[in-house]
C-alpha cells in the first residue's frame, strides 16, 4: 500500500508582482538602466516610457454581476482588472505600458475549491459569460487575453487559490497537486520530501501546474522528459457538462488517452483543478562544462550526435555566436557555445559528463574549464553560470528595452535535424530582411537550441530591434507574421513549447490536419455547448 503523507504546508507568500510587465514589482529596471540598455541599440530612443499608475487607467464600464452567492470569490477592483488583460508577452507589455485596456475583463474570480469552479461555470454558462482560465498570466500567445467580442461579460478565472500539494505518495514517487501552484511554491512543498517535480520553465517562478498542462510547457531540462505531458499521472478537469478525473496509473493502452485531450487546450476544454504528476528524488550530484565551437554547423554535428548518444544531459543549450554574445557566455574570440549539465541522485556524474565532453572535441570543439558538484545547488563554469543568469534576468531586461520602445521578443519552433540547416539559414535571411524593412535596421536575429530530440533540434530565436515609438506593436507583428511564414515553408512546427492561443492560430489551423480538426471541434461543442472557455483560442469564438 502506498506511504501517504498529510496536506504540506502552505507555502510562503509569493514576491508582489508587477501589474504590466515580468515578474516581481521590485525587480524591474530603473529608468537610468533602461537608457543604458537602449544605448547598446543604435537606434532606439532615449526616454523610457513611463508605467502608468493603475489608478491613471481608464477600464471599460463592468457589464455584469453575478449572484450573490458568488460575490466572496470575485473581484472588479482596477487592479486586478489590468493585472489579468494579458499575458506576457512583447506586445502584451507595450500594450499595458501605454494603458491600452479595452480588452480588461469585468470582473476576476479566484475559487477556492472544485465546487467554486463549477458554481462560476455555471453561472458564466447561463448569463453568456466568457471565461478566460487564469494560471499566472505569463502566456505570450495572447492565452488569457479576450478577443471575441460577442459575450455578455468577461470572468478571468484565476486558479491562485488553488495551490497545495494535497497528497503525495512516496512509494509510487508522485503527488497530487492543485493547478494553481505556482513553481516555487508547488517545489518548497516537495522539497522536505527529498522530491522534485523537476519542470523548470523559463517562467517556473510565475506559472502554475495548470498553465503547463494547459499549454503543455517545456521545462529548461534539454533532453529526455522535455515536456510536462511526459511527467503526468492523471488530472482531474471541470467542464461545464461534468467533472474528468482519469484514471491514475503508470501507463495504460486502453484507447486514445483523455488525458491528451486536455493536455494542451489552453482552456478550451474545461479547467484543470488538480493532477498527479510523476516526481523524481532529488540530484545530489551535478556538473557541467562549456564548449566553444569555431564553426556552427561542427556545433549541430555534436549536438546531434549527443542526442543520439543515449548521454541525456540535463542540459545542452547551443547558442550561436550572436546569442552566445547577447548572453555574455561568448570567449573573446566569440564563436557557438554549447552549455552541458549533467545531473543524478545516485551517484557522481563526472563520467558522462567527460564523454559529452569528448563527443565535442572529437567534432571540432574547445572545452572550458569546468567544475563539479555534491548538494543542491547548481555549480559549473563561468560560462554555464553566465548563461543561466542570463537565462533568468532575460525577461526584465526584455521589459526595460520594450519601455525604450526597442522591439525584444522571441519565436520558437522544431524540425528535424534533416531540414534545419536550411531552417536556420532561412529564418536568418527572411525574418533579417523583415526586420530591415520594418525598422530600417539590421537589428539581431539570434538562435539557441532549447530542447533537443534524438531527431531534431528545437530552436529558440531572439529578435532585438529599435521600433518607432507607438508603433512597436505594428512592428513586431508584422515581423513576427514573416518568421511564420518562413516556419510553415520549413516544414517546421508552429510552436513546441509556447503553446497556439490566439496568435498562432493561423499557423496551427494550417498545421493541424482537417480530420483531427473536426474531431476537436465535436469535443468542444460537446464539452463547452455555450461556448464560453477561452473564445478564439484552438478554435474560432462561437456567435453569442
Ligand atoms: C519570460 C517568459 C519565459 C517563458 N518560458 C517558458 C518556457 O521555458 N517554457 C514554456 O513552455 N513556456 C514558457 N513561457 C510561456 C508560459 O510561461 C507558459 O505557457 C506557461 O505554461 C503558462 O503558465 P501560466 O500558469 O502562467 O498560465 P497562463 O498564462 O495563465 O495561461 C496559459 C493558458 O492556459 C490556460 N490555463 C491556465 N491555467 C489553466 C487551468 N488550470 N485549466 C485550464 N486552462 C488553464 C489559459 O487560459 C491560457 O490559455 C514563458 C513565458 C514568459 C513570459
Amino acid at each position: 500500500m502506498a506511504d501517504r503523507t498529510s496536506p504540506p504546508p502552505r507555502p510562503e507568500s509569493a514576491p508582489t508582482r508587477s501589474w504590466w510587465g515580468w515578474g516581481a514589482s521590485d525587480r524591474a529596471l530603473s529608468d537610468a538602466e533602461c537608457a543604458s540598455l537602449a544605448a547598446l541599440v543604435p537606434g532606439a530612443t532615449e526616454a523610457a516610457l513611463p508605467v502608468p499608475a493603475v489608478a491613471s487607467l481608464e477600464l471599460p464600464p463592468v457589464r455584469v454581476s453575478a449572484p450573490a452567492a458568488l460575490a466572496r470569490l470575485l473581484s472588479s477592483a482596477p487592479a486586478d482588472r489590468a493585472a489579468h488583460t494579458y499575458g506576457k508577452a512583447f506586445r502584451d507589455v507595450v500594450r499595458a505600458l501605454y494603458g491600452e485596456m479595452a480588452a480588461a475583463p469585468d470582473l476576476v474570480a479566484r475559487p477556492r475549491d472544485e465546487r467554486d469552479v463549477v458554481d462560476l461555470l455555471d453561472w458564466a454558462a447561463g448569463a453568456g459569460v466568457a471565461v478566460v482560465p487564469y494560471g499566472a498570466g505569463s502566456s505570450v500567445v495572447g492565452g488569457v487575453e479576450y478577443r471575441a467580442g460577442n459575450h455578455r461579460g468577461v470572468l478571468s478565472l484565476d486558479l491562485s487559490r488553488l495551490d497545495r500539494v494535497l497528497e503525495i505518495d512516496r512509494v509510487s514517487r508522485a503527488a497530487l497537486i492543485q493547478a494553481g501552484a505556482l513553481g516555487p511554491g508547488l517545489e518548497s512543498q516537495l522539497r522536505p520530501h527529498g522530491l522534485t517535480l523537476r519542470h523548470f520553465p523559463q517562467s517556473f517562478a510565475f506559472s502554475t501546474l495548470g498553465g503547463w498542462l494547459a499549454t503543455r510547457a517545456g521545462g529548461h531540462y534539454a533532453t529526455l522528459h522535455t515536456h510536462i505531458d511526459d511527467l503526468v499521472e492523471s488530472l482531474r478537469v471541470v467542464t461545464p457538462t461534468g467533472v474528468s478525473q482519469s484514471l491514475r496509473v503508470p501507463g495504460s493502452g486502453a484507447g486514445p488517452s483523455p488525458d491528451r485531450l486536455f493536455l494542451g487546450s489552453e482552456g478550451t476544454l474545461g479547467i484543470i483543478t488538480e493532477a498527479w504528476m510523476r516526481l523524481q528524488d532529488r540530484p545530489s550530484h551535478k556538473a557541467s562544462a562549456s564548449v566553444v565551437f569555431e564553426r556552427f554547423p561542427d556545433a549541430v554535428d555534436t549536438v546531434r550526435a549527443i542526442a543520439q548518444s543515449g548521454l541525456h544531459p540535463a542540459n545542452c543549450r547551443l547558442l550561436d555566436p550572436g546569442e552566445a554574445a547577447l548572453s555574455g557566455v561568448a570567449s573573446g574570440g566569440g564563436g557557438s557555445v554549447l552549455v552541458l549539465g549533467v545531473e543524478s541522485a545516485h551517484g557522481p556524474v563526472d563520467g558522462r559528463l567527460a564523454e559529452l565532453v569528448a563527443l565535442a572535441r572529437d567534432h571540432g570543439g574547445s572545452p572550458a574549464e569546468r567544475s563539479s558538484a555534491s548538494g543542491d545547488s547548481a555549480s559549473g563554469d563561468s560560462a554555464a553560470t553566465a548563461w543561466r543568469s542570463a537565462f533568468l534576468r532575460m525577461p526584465y531586461i526584455r521589459d526595460g528595452l520594450a519601455r525604450m520602445s526597442v522591439i525584444s521578443e522571441t519565436f520558437e519552433t522544431a524540425c528535424t535535424w534533416d531540414r534545419f540547416p536550411e531552417l536556420y539559414e532561412a529564418a536568418h535571411r527572411e525574418v533579417g530582411a523583415a526586420v530591415k524593412k520594418v525598422t530600417g535596421a539590421s537589428g539581431l536575429v539570434n538562435c539557441r537550441f532549447t530542447h533537443v530530440y534524438p531527431d531534431g533540434p528545437a530552436t529558440y530565436f531572439t529578435v532585438i530591434a529599435p521600433g518607432r515609438r507607438g508603433a512597436e506593436v505594428a512592428m513586431w507583428d508584422e515581423i513576427k507574421a514573416a518568421a511564420m511564414e518562413t516556419l510553415g515553408k520549413q516544414g517546421a512546427t508552429v510552436t513546441h513549447h509556447h503553446a497556439v492561443g490566439r496568435d498562432h492560430r493561423p499557423g496551427y489551423d494550417r498545421q493541424r490536419p482537417e480530420p483531427f480538426a473536426l474531431a476537436l471541434r465535436a469535443a468542444k461543442q460537446a464539452l463547452d455547448p455555450a461556448g464560453i472557455l477561452n473564445p478564439g483560442v484552438l478554435f474560432d469564438a462561437p456567435t453569442v
